[in-house]
């Protein structure tokens, strides 16, 4: 085990126990040090089978557990400010998932913690900067071939939703990753949100407000549509079109296996994200561990979760009262 990077992982429900799988299974030069759940039997029952890993129900047990170099955060989003300044407290490298703290006041607090410090220690799980696809249409975008980008037409399908989802949780946590690829994508910062409502599919929970549709404007002119329907019962579907000056181009069709019998073709379509996104976890995990063991921290950071944060946050504002929100953005700090 010696040279390898020991990772705590906090949190180990569906992320963090795939998280571990990947650590143990997929990433080179790294190993599950310690795993950290209130929920004792689902820590152990993640950590099965690992060996030289503690297993803990608090969080900060882990972080200072034996052989503990660098930490991936997978516990729910209120839970992450607490864990980020407890490895900020710790000279800790830490990957966390998204979002990064879901209440932008909370989010600035771990920007200005982290430009205390005077260098980079956190990477925050968007992991679709690390898709094939995405990839392939930001170096597009990058190369300028098409022109200048007009507007992006983007569709965030799940399966269903989890028990506990809010129909701001449909902005704060899924519409989270759009939110940044299309900053990411655009090179631009996102200056204010409209949230509309269709009426909500009859299978969606009671209460939940699903679908939705989010518009979102840059502050160079581009214009970004969301449709989000976390209980379209069909299929786990990411879709992203860029319409150019001079072109356009779509990801996430489906590139699967396409049966044909009978008369009729079929193709297989995700059904969550862990099959979808499976290549971008791995790659920016892996992308974690070697980045961490030279000693440097790349892929997304503070800044970028706080800004998905706030950017978010004006989104929830305006499903509530039905009109465009501006986003109120903080100067970025200068690392001291
Ligand atoms: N990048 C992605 O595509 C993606 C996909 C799914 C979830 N996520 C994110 O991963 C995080 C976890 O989501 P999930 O779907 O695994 O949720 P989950 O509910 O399945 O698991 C969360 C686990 O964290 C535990 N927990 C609660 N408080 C904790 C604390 N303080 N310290 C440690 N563990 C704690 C819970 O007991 C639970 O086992 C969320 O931030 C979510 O937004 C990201
Ligand atoms: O937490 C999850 C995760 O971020 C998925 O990638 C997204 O598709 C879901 O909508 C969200 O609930």
């Amino acid at each position: 085990m010696g040279g390898l990077l020991g990772v705590a992982v906090l949190g180990a429900g569906h992320m963090g126990a795939d998280h571990i799988r990947r650590l143990d299974q997929v990433v080179s030069g790294a190993r599950v040090a310690a795993v950290a759940d209130p929920d004792i039997e689902r820590a152990k029952q993640a950590a099965a089978g690992l060996t030289g890993v503690t297993v803990h129900t608090d969080h900060l047990a882990a972080l200072d557990a034996p052989g503990v170099a660098a930490v991936l955060v997978a516990s729910p989003g209120p839970a992450h400010e607490e864990a980020l300044l407890a490895c900020f407290a710790r000279g800790l490298p830490v990957l966390c998932e998204k979002p990064m703290v879901p209440d932008s006041a909370g989010a600035l607090r771990i920007v200005e913690a982290e430009a205390a410090l005077g260098r980079r220690l956190a990477q925050i799980g968007f992991m679709r900067r690390y898709d094939a696809e995405y990839r392939r249409l930001k170096a597009l975008l990058d190369a300028g071939r098409l022109g200048r980008p007009l507007m992006l037409h983007c569709t965030h399908r799940n399966v269903s939703s989890p028990d506990h989802f809010t129909s701001a949780m449909l902005v704060n946590s899924s519409v989270s990753h759009e939110i940044d690829a299309a900053r990411w994508l655009l090179g631009q910062e996102l200056t204010a949100v409209t949230v509309l409502r269709p009426t909500p599919s009859s299978d969606a929970p009671e209460g939940l407000i699903d679908p939705q549709f989010v518009l979102l404007e840059s502050e160079r002119g581009a214009l970004v549509d969301v449709e989000v329907f976390v209980n379209s019962g069909f299929g786990y579907q990411v879709r992203c079109e860029a319409v150019c000056e001079k072109g356009s181009a779509r990801i996430g069709d489906e590139h699967t296996m396409v049966v044909t019998t009978g008369g009729g073709a079929a193709q297989e379509v995700a059904q969550d994200y862990l099959v979808r996104f499976a290549g971008a976890y791995d790659r920016e995990v892996q992308a974690w561990v070697d980045a961490t063991r030279r000693g440097e921290v790349t892929g997304p950071g503070v800044w970028d979760g706080y800004a998905a944060s706030a950017v978010a946050e004006a989104g929830v504002r305006s499903l509530h009262t039905g009109g465009r929100v501006a986003v109120d953005l903080a100067p970025r700090p200068r690392p001291r």
